[in-house]
């Protein structure tokens, strides 16, 4: 749009000669005789500069109605900048029209040079002042936000996420069992226990199970618990997730890692709603909702006979689906606002702002990692960038959507090279827990064991 600028003369041929000089540059001239005109106008319309005599009668010198008006232009908008010109300046004069507010000084006769270069100045300072108030105003919000800062707040503007929220929230209502499917870090654990929270069952608990991270040996003790004396090392009574979970919701996590043998007894316990602890005889009503996820595509191991069918049947009651981080690039500016407002909140830290550009940046990547990944990202930034508005260079991602963490950096020990590795590892594997713990050696639990240590899963 087109800068509007005020002119203010008593000298009608002062005001044409502006006009010629100003209009041609792509200005948009208002131009006015009297300092009645000047404030009746600002009153009325939008005003980006106005170029202001300082000497409305010609026998005056000093200035005084010039610095009046100066006044109470400020007193209308100040932020609207003023630059004053005068036939008889002196520095007097300059000094207390910028004492007024005014924000340059133009003498009379003019160079055309200077006076477009003041103009063009003070455009640019008002356009900067005015990003500056906009993320002085973010981060007021953000800080006023501080104390509802909100780890299971889930972010969903998106017409996507927005949907699947709204249909999640009518299936809480129901006992039907869920299976989440979706890419590693999409948010199915948070939409699991969003679903138990809005559910009936919300009194009670919310047990997740991590199925690739139970080792086989122990899969019915840590499902149905035990009895003391049950096997070798059953010291002590232990309760089982099932028990945990009585009259809630039990959440099982990496459906895909159960072995085949454990499937069987699980799909047992599914059909009969009837479990045995491990090392006596009673049987216990199994009370539970059944939520279960995924990375992984059921369908084509049910075809390798690595996932059994009637399990499957069994689980997916309804199947939803979770977007990928890249299908859903709207949610990215508010998921990274939320999670820098997070990590400001737990590091004691002034919560950052993103410029537009580090914005744009992060919708263009395509998160391999999804929300897990943003969120890590966020998290190292306030550490990295320190300013308070973090830009596009501040952000360090490649192309083809893998970090830019250098191994060879001396500083790193052991275990941040083992978590470089396995981030790296990860992204290569697009996020496949399995394949990501072969490449690596790792058995499932042992992979598992190392996520959770470094705060990776
Ligand atoms: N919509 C969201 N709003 C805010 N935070 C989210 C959202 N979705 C996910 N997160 C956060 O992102 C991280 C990863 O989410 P979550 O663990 O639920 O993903 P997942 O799909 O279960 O991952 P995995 O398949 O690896 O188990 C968590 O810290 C979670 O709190």
């Amino acid at each position: 749009m087109k800068k509007r600028i005020l002119i203010a003369d008593d000298d009608i041929n002062i005001i044409a000669s502006l006009k010629y000089v100003l209009a041609e540059q792509g200005f948009d001239i208002i131009a006015v005789t009297t300092p009645q005109s000047v404030l009746e106008h600002l009153e009325q319309q939008t005003v980006d500069l106005v170029l202001l005599d300082m000497n409305f009668q010609q026998d005056t010198t000093s200035g005084a109605e010039g610095l009046q008006l100066v006044s109470a232009v400020q007193r209308i908008d100040a932020n609207i900048p003023v630059i004053v010109m005068t036939g008889w300046a002196t520095i007097d004069i300059a000094v207390e029209a910028m004492q007024a507010g005014a924000k340059d000084f133009i003498q009379k006769p003019w160079n055309n040079e200077r006076l477009l270069s003041a103009i063009k100045t003070q455009f640019a300072l008002a356009q900067s002042n005015q990003m500056a108030e906009r993320l002085n105003q973010q981060n007021k919000l953000l800080t006023g936000q501080t104390q509802l800062a909100d780890e299971n707040a889930i972010v969903a503007y998106s017409a996507k996420m927005k949907e699947l929220m709204a249909t999640l929230t009518d299936l809480a209502q129901s006992d039907m069992s869920i299976l989440l499917s979706g890419s590693n870090g999409t948010g199915k654990s948070m939409l699991a226990a969003y679903v138990h929270s809005v559910s009936a069952r919300a009194a009670h608990s919310f047990v997740p199970v991590n199925m690739g991270a139970i080792p086989e040996s122990l899969f019915e003790s840590e499902m149905f618990g035990h009895k003391k004396g049950a096997f070798t090392d059953a010291k002590e009574n232990r309760i089982g997730r099932f028990e945990m979970a009585e009259q809630g919701t039990l959440f099982l996590d990496e459906l895909a890692n159960i072995p085949l043998a454990q499937q069987a007894k699980l799909l047992r316990v599914l059909e009969e709603r009837k479990y045995e602890v491990v090392g006596s005889s009673k049987s216990h009503d199994a009370d539970v909702r059944i939520i279960s996820a995924t990375n992984s595509d059921l369908l084509e191991q049910i075809a390798n006979n690595q996932f059994r069918q009637d399990l499957y049947y069994r689980l997916n009651t309804v199947e939803i689906r979770v977007p990928s981080l890249a299908e859903r690039v709207e949610d990215i500016p508010y998921l990274a606002q939320h999670f820098l407002q997070l990590f400001s909140v737990k590091y004691h830290r002034s919560c950052p702002a993103l410029s537009d550009a580090a914005l744009t940046k992060l919708q263009q990547y395509d998160w391999p990692g999804n929300i897990r990944e943003l969120s890590h990202l966020m998290e190292r930034l306030l550490f990295t960038s320190k300013k308070a508005v973090i830009d596009s260079q501040d952000i360090m991602l490649t192309a083809n959507g893998e970090r830019e963490n250098s191994l060879d950096d001396p500083q790193l020990t052991m275990n941040e090279i083992e978590k470089v590795t396995l981030i790296k590892r990860l992204a290569f594997h697009r996020g496949n827990a399995t394949e990501t713990a072969k490449s690596l050696g790792f058995s499932r639990s042992g992979y598992y064991r190392r996520l959770a240590k470094y705060e990776l899963d």
